[in-house]
């Protein structure tokens, strides 16, 4: 079988034995999930993350540990392995290293123009909003207290800040008074990741609900999953659901923007198009040129799931026909605080809410290490409405208990 991408890259270093090499950078759950699909499909996976044992690396070929915004050390792994695509998992990564070596051959994954601009809230609130003209939040950018102060003038009150560099919702909170704002200044400025001290300061949206629209770039061109709802608590996900319910309208304007950006980022890949609904309005909020978190959904409620979607777009594969399983959820298991021994209970519990008609699974990711908040793992369930099944998965994820020994 020919793959378009053969003789495209300076690499094709590929053993034949393997359809494509492909060397994540990060190895989270979300990576984990995606080297299993490409295991699975007959690929050779490199690994790489900030620290040994990362999720994926447990499934991977081989892997490689250093910061991922360590550009040098970046490329010497690139240089070792010769991989035929480098597919981020993560936003933090040295992106000028990535666009460096896309522009040496290297294949990048779905494009180093949609890793750098996705790495920084600056880069693609502004693509989105000023470039495309998506709908979005009102928005300002800050470097001190007084530049978010004036920021308010322009968003009003109550509005969000987040660092411009950060995910997971870290470092982001509301402010709803100018106190606030100097606070919640500070508080993005001590919790963000990099070194640009920088934050957005945006209009906090009274949403309807949310929704992850998960959008696939193919050789054929773009696919669109079922709408996934998801509930955030702290700017992390807590629960998700497929299908979302949404007006025609609403759906049909929240594709639209999504083909509109995917497009423009350029490259093949699943993307995670994130909107908040309000009434009749789809306002794009970011994206993800990856698998998302709310989307391990789709590990019960639809095949392909978004890490084999990912995969067969990234390989030039067929992604269509996507199958729907019916209603699902998932629901996040969380740690609660800062522990390298501790134990999983419960799974039994859990597992045994499965009915034929409902079923109930689980993924539990095996970081070596818990911190407060941090997700171990999650809950997964299919039921005969979305209600049931985020009840279900909920009830799942609850059975599972982290037990922590003395340390
Ligand atoms: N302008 C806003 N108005 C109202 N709620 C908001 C706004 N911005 C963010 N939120 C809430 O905070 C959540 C996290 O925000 P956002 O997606 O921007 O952060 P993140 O750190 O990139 O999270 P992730 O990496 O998990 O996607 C949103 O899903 C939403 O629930
Ligand atoms: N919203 C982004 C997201 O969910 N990313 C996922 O979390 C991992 C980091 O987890 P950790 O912080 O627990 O190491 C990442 O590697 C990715 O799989
Ligand atoms: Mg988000």
């Amino acid at each position: 079988m020919t793959l378009p991408y053969r003789g495209m890259t300076r690499c094709g270093s590929t053993h034949p034995m393997f359809l494509a090499k492909l060397m994540l950078l990060g190895s989270g759950e979300l990576g984990r999930e995606f080297a299993i699909a490409a295991k699975r499909l007959g690929c050779m996976v490199v690994a790489c993350d900030r620290y040994p044992g990362a999720p994926a690396m447990q499934v991977a070929d081989a892997s490689e540990v250093f910061s991922m915004l360590d550009g040098a050390a970046l490329r010497a792994a690139v240089e070792k392995h010769r991989p035929d695509f480098l597919v981020p998992e993560i936003e933090a990564i040295d992106t000028a290293a990535l666009a460096q070596l896309e522009g040496e051959g290297w294949h990048v994954v779905p494009s180093a123009k949609a890793a750098q601009l996705t790495m920084n809230r600056d880069g693609i609130r502004r693509f989105a909003a000023e470039e495309l003209g998506l709908t979005t939040s009102r928005y300002r950018f800050a470097e001190s207290e007084d530049e978010a102060l004036a920021a308010v003038d322009h968003v009003g009150l109550p509005c969000v800040i987040k660092p411009v560099m950060s995910s997971s919702g870290k470092g982001q909170s509301t402010a709803t008074t100018t106190n606030e704002v100097r606070s919640a200044f500070r508080n993005a400025i001590e919790k963000m990741r990099g070194d640009r001290p920088r934050v957005i300061v945006e209009e906090y949206i009274r949403f309807d609900s949310e929704i992850t629209l998960l959008t696939v770039a193919a050789a054929d061109g773009v696919h669109f999953c079922p709408p996934i709802g998801h509930r955030q608590e702290a700017g992390d996900y807590r629960e998700s659901w497929q299908p979302a319910a949404l007006s025609p309208g609403v759906l049909e304007a929240a594709q639209r923007q999504a083909a509109t950006i995917v497009s423009a980022l350029g490259g093949r890949g699943l993307f995670g198009v994130e909107f908040f609904v309000a009434g009749d309005r789809a306002i794009f909020s970011e994206l993800s040129p990856r698998p998302h978190d709310t989307g391990m959904v789709t590990l019960i409620s639809q095949s392909p799931n978004e890490f084999e979607l990912h995969l067969r777009a990234i390989l030039g594969l067929p992604v269509a026909p996507i199958l729907a399983a019916g209603p699902s959820a998932s629901a996040v298991i969380l740690a609660d605080r800062a522990s390298t021994r501790f134990r999983f209970e419960g799974v039994t519990d859990a597992l045994a809410l499965s009915q034929e008609a409902t079923p109930v699974d689980l993924r539990l990711f095996g970081k070596p290490e818990t911190l407060p908040g941090r997700r171990m793992g999650v809950a997964l369930a299919r039921a005969a409405s979305t209600e049931d099944a985020v009840a279900l998965a909920k009830r799942a994820a609850a059975a599972v208990r982290i037990d922590y020994e003395e340390e």
